[in-house]
């Protein structure tokens, strides 16, 4: 196992360019199956992370009784209701079209329905796919699992975003020991063919042979929702054409960042999941600055050489 940090240098080298003649679809499209019933919160979320981290088109996917709910968090998302979702709803990627899906975000694990889609969207979605909250609990079932190893036989990216909780349900079938959160990481993603984000304090990320620790959060973090926005900003990363391990890496220093920067302002009690999406941009600021002046030092010393 390798345990790689990332520095500042080439986090901020991995954020997406944004193209002069851009538009709202060659930036990416990040379509949310989030947000049952019980949990819109979550899809509302998820989604505004994903427009923050740069998706040109953020599109939620959610209960019939979630719809007004996401609507109302923001008047750019584009919501409609999962009823009748069938795999038609999928189309293959398109070249200038780049999409990602984010599944289960608000997904309530013992509810039939919710279980029914998560197999359709893991059949189905022909581009990079964010697994996360409630859906995980479907991936660990016997289908689950089938249909991911497809997935990855097809060579469809897949990350899994697991809080300890949940990575204890991805372990159980395997029997896999869940005490040393990095090598469960590794774990996992060699068993389901996927990039594994275990979440908590520190976090890990693995492909199955790197390991990376991310341990900028904070305690402020600990609060319902954060890992909400955490795979919204994976899925817009994937989106915009980073691979997965380097959108998990750099969304996870993003996110505790955002964190750490609300925290100072706000405390690190009262800090709040729909404070992330806010505090974001802040950050990425910082980031592209270090590009620019990086970019100029490099410059420099190219005049420097042929001068
Ligand atoms: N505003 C909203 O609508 C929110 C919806 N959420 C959604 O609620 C659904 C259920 O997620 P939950 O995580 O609450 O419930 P789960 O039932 O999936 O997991 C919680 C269980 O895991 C255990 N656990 C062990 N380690 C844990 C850790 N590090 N963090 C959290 N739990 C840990 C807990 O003791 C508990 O028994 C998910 O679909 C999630 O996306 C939550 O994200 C909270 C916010
Ligand atoms: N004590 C902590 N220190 C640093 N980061 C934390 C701490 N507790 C939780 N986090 C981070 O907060 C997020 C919580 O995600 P998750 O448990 O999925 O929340 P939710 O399901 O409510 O959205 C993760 O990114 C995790 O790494």
């Amino acid at each position: 196992m390798i345990a790689w940090n990332y520095s500042d240098t080439k986090l901020c080298g991995l954020l997406p360019e944004l193209a002069q003649d851009a538009n709202k679809y060659t930036r990416g499209k990040v379509s949310l199956v989030a947000g049952c019933s019980r949990y819109p919160g979550a899809a509302a979320l998820a989604a505004l992370a994903s427009q923050r981290m740069g998706a040109g088109y953020t599109e939620v996917i959610c209960a019939q009784k979630s719809v007004d709910t996401v609507r109302a968090v923001s008047p750019s998302l584009v919501v409609r209701s999962w009823k009748n979702l069938s795999p038609s709803d999928f189309p293959p990627m398109r070249a200038g079209h780049p999409s990602a899906y984010v599944l289960g975000p608000g997904f309530d694990a013992s509810n039939g329905s919710c279980k029914k889609l998560a197999f359709t969207v893991l059949e189905s979605a022909c581009a990079p796919l964010v697994v996360d909250g409630g859906a995980l609990a479907f991936l660990a079932a016997k289908k689950g699992r089938n249909l991911v190893r497809e997935r990855f036989e097809s060579g469809l990216d897949t990350v899994v975003t697991p809080h300890a909780g949940e990575a204890a349900r991805l372990a159980a079938p395997f029997g896999f020991p869940t005490d040393d959160a990095g090598e469960l990481a590794r774990l996992i993603s060699l068993a389901y063919g996927v990039t594994a984000l275990v979440k908590g304090p520190k976090s890990f990320i693995s492909d199955g042979e790197i390991v990376a620790v991310m341990g900028e959060g904070t305690p402020a973090l600990a609060k319902a929702g954060t890992g909400d926005v955490l795979a919204g900003m994976i899925g817009a990363l994937l989106a915009q054409g980073l691979a997965s391990f380097d959108a998990c890496v750099l969304a996870a220093t993003l996110h505790a960042r955002a964190g750490r920067l609300a925290a100072s302002e706000l405390t690190e009690r009262c800090v709040v999941a729909e404070d992330l999406p806010r505090y974001l941009p802040l950050v990425i600021r910082e980031f592209e600055a270090l590009r620019d002046r990086m970019g100029e030092q490099e410059l420099g010393a190219r005049y420097s050489t042929h001068g």
